[in-house]
Formats: C-alpha cells, sequence, structure tokens
C-alpha cells in the first residue's frame, strides 16, 4: 500500500490586509491593502523604506497583531495568534542568558512536553546542522553575535515550524559574518522544506537570498511591486557581480527611492539577462 499523500505544507494567502496603529488621534494606517500568496517552501524578502509596514506585515502574520481588516491565512487556516508552526527570529538576541545553549534549543520542545532524550538528541542535531557542535554547554555570553543567531536559528528550527519569519536577522553581523550567515540559512533552507518570509534593508541580501521579493512603498505599506528571481541554485558570491543581479538591483533601488512610477523607463529584464551591468559604484547599497 502506498505511503498516504501529505501536501506541503507553508502556504500563505494574504487578502485586503489594512492594519491601523496607535489610539485616538494618533492612530494612523501602517498597511494598505496589502495581498499577496506564497507557495509552501518558498523563499520570499520583503524589502521597503524604514517605516514602511515591514515589521508590521511580519508581526501580524507571528499572530500578534490583528488586521484591521482583511485575513491571513496559512494552509487555508486563519490565523490566530501566535503559534509555534510560525517561528520567529529577530535581529536581537532572545536567548536565555542563565540557560546553556543545548537548553536554549531544546527550551520549546520541554515546554510542549516532548520527553527529555528525544529533545536532546533533536537539539544536537540542530546545534549540528548550523555548526555549533561542541558549544553545547556553552552561555549565549560565550558565543560571537553570529554564533548566538545560529542557536537563535536552531531553537527555532526545533519546533519545525511551517514558516520561518525573519526580521532583519542579520542587521547587527558584521559583512563577513553576514554573507556566512546567508550561506548557512540557504543550506538549511535546502535541507529543511520551510517556507521563509524574510525582512532586509539590504538588497543585495534579498536578491541573494529570495525566490521573490515583494517591494512595499512608504508608509502606508502596500506591495509596489512582486519580482521573482530568476536566479539558480545553489547560489555563490559570484552572482552578485552578474548582469542579472545587476540590473536587479538597479530596478529596487529605483522602487525603494522613488516609488513604482520611476521604474517604467528602466529596462525590465530578459529571459537571457541582455541589460548592461550598473556602475560600479552601485555594486553594493543597503537602503
Ligand atoms: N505599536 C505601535 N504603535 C504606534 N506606531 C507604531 C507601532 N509599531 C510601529 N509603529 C509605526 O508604524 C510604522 C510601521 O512600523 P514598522 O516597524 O512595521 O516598519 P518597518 O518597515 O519594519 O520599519 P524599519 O525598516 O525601520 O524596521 C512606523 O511608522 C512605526 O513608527
Amino acid at each position: 500500500m502506498s505511503a498516504p499523500h501529505t501536501p506541503p505544507q507553508g502556504r500563505i494567502d494574504i487578502e485586503g490586509l489594512h492594519i491601523e496603529l496607535g489610539h485616538g488621534q494618533d492612530r494612523f494606517e501602517a498597511l494598505h491593502d496589502v495581498g499577496f500568496s506564497v507557495a509552501p517552501g518558498e523563499f520570499v524578502c520583503l524589502l521597503g523604506p524604514s517605516g514602511c509596514g515591514k515589521s508590521t506585515l511580519l508581526g501580524a502574520l507571528a499572530g500578534h497583531l490583528s488586521p484591521t481588516r482583511g485575513s491571513l491565512r496559512l494552509d487555508g487556516q486563519t490565523l490566530n495568534g501566535p503559534a509555534p508552526e510560525r517561528g520567529l527570529v529577530f535581529q536581537q538576541h532572545t536567548l536565555f542568558p542563565w540557560l546553556r545553549v543545548i537548553d536554549n534549543v531544546a527550551y520549546g520542545l520541554k515546554m510542549q512536553g516532548v520527553p527529555h532524550d528525544e529533545r536532546r538528541t533533536r537539539a544536537h542535531q540542530l546545534l549540528d546542522s548550523v555548526g555549533l557542535a561542541g558549544f553545547e554547554r556553552h552561555y549565549p555570553s560565550q558565543l560571537s553575535g553570529g554564533m548566538q543567531q545560529r542557536v537563535e536559528i536552531a531553537r527555532v528550527l526545533i519546533n519545525r515550524p511551517r514558516v520561518l519569519l525573519m526580521d532583519e536577522p542579520f542587521g547587527a553581523l558584521d559583512a563577513l559574518t553576514r554573507v556566512k550567515m546567508q550561506q548557512l540559512l540557504l543550506d538549511l533552507w535546502a535541507r529543511v522544506p520551510t517556507t521563509v518570509i524574510f525582512i532586509t534593508h539590504d538588497i543585495d541580501e534579498a536578491l541573494f537570498l529570495a525566490d521573490r521579493l515583494l517591494v512595499m512603498s512608504a508608509r502606508p505599506g502596500r506591495i509596489l511591486e512582486d519580482i521573482t528571481l530568476p536566479f539558480a541554485r545553489p547560489r555563490d558570491a559570484e552572482l552578485l557581480t552578474q548582469p542579472e543581479f545587476v540590473a536587479l538591483k538597479r530596478r529596487c533601488l529605483a522602487l525603494l527611492h522613488h516609488g513604482a512610477g520611476s521604474v517604467q523607463s528602466l529596462p525590465r529584464l530578459s529571459p537571457l539577462g541582455a541589460v548592461p551591468p550598473a556602475p560600479a559604484a552601485a555594486a553594493r547599497f543597503a537602503v
């Protein structure tokens, strides 16, 4: 008898999402009529100017914020509060300083009542996969920023989330560590079939990581452009100098700085990437 078919999980559907924040006279619209879908296992980056509502959108997906209007669904179910199926990783660390690395990673399973041996085994496996075998008995303060961020990721992945929500997770890291973490994340994601929604201000990072970019307008945030990236995987640093990459980067820069009307005159990407490279000065730009 064949094994029962399990449909892929992690599909997100957002429709007509409006979110207002603040109270009384200070109330304002943070998100305006946001709508998009994400396929199971897709890696989507959110790009947008500061204050446009990216974290608000992530907070709604995490279940920490309720829509004023509209709907958010995961695998067809309307989201209702936070749940381990949607793991959150922030820029700032949220590790418990009084717990050893292994206990930080296993904490979620402990809360779910998973037996001691099983949670240890799974925590060891995850620490191994994020390159931290041998650091199980360290405390967070004994680790570098990049290592702490690896623990954060392991701590969320141990819950086997359907969706990984990442809010500028590498924003506080030095450039070299950041590049290593991007590669580590792609390696993990290739092995663990999880939908990823990743916020960043760094266009290079977004283009390097994502299957799709959602570029948002200034507040109130709405989706200006939904860009499917044509880059094959696995990816490496060579990609950052390819003409297609540079052309898309120019397009993102124009969208972020001048809005949707500004990009009419810019060339759209051809399937062959026949777009002249941008000047070298534009090769790295964080918004
Ligand atoms: N709880 C709140 N009450 C009132 N205003 C808020 C609240 N949270 C965020 N804001 C405001 O809502 C807007 C959207 O904030 P949000 O943090 O979602 O933007 P963002 O795109 O993630 O910004 P950044 O890129 O700077 O992190 C901002 O103008 C922010 O100041």
